[in-house]
């Protein structure tokens, strides 16, 4: 059954990691490692449908791509282009047409998909992690119609084993 048929079903929801300046990447890695926070990506994304670009796709490890235990879906423009164990379509509509309803639709990136999909999405989380860092990759602006539904650690910041400060904001419009 497609979305459109089972009406709008599980609305989107988008995900992404950013130091205080925003940024999400560079030269197509991400620039830290805190196992907390992709033990958090991992938890809420678990069971869901995750919607990604081409060059997240081919940046996710081996290990984990296809992400298990969840539907994975591969936005690109080539046609022709193979993703073992996700679904290839070629725009946001095809991918939230085939997405199934009953499950919560996560955009995991990249920058280009963020700034497609926030305009769709009610919900947004964002890990913020304290670390000024160059890179060539940005998360799309928040604007005002969004509103801060809960931090985590509320007041503060959690600490990773490299001594990185980083809190999980929740947003919601
Ligand atoms: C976690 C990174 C991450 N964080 C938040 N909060 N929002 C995201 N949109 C996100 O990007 C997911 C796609 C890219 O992901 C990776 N890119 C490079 C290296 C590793 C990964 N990870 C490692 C953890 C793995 C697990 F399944 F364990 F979560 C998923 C792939």
């Amino acid at each position: 059954m497609t979305r459109a048929a089972a009406g709008a079903a599980a609305p989107i929801a988008v995900i992404w990691a950013q130091t205080t300046t925003g940024v999400i990447g560079g030269d197509g890695d991400i620039p830290w490692h805190i196992p907390g926070e992709q033990r958090r990506f991992k938890q809420l994304t678990m069971g869901g449908t995750v919607i990604m670009g081409r060059k997240t796709w081919e940046s996710l490890p081996e290990r984990v791509r296809p992400l298990p235990g969840r539907d994975n879906i591969v936005v690109t423009h080539s046609r022709g282009f193979e993703a073992q164990g996700a679904r290839v379509v070629h725009s946001v509509d095809e991918a939230l047409a085939t997405a199934d309803p009953a499950k919560q639709a996560w955009c995991i990136g990249g920058a280009q998909l963020y700034a497609q999909m926030i305009e769709r999405a009610d919900r947004l989380e964002v890990t913020e992690i304290d670390l000024d860092a160059p890179g060539d990759a940005f998360a799309p602006p928040v604007g005002e119609q969004w509103r801060q539904a809960s931090a985590e650690p509320e007041s503060g910041w959690s600490m990773s084993p490299e001594g990185l400060r980083y809190r999980f904001v929740s947003y919601l419009r």
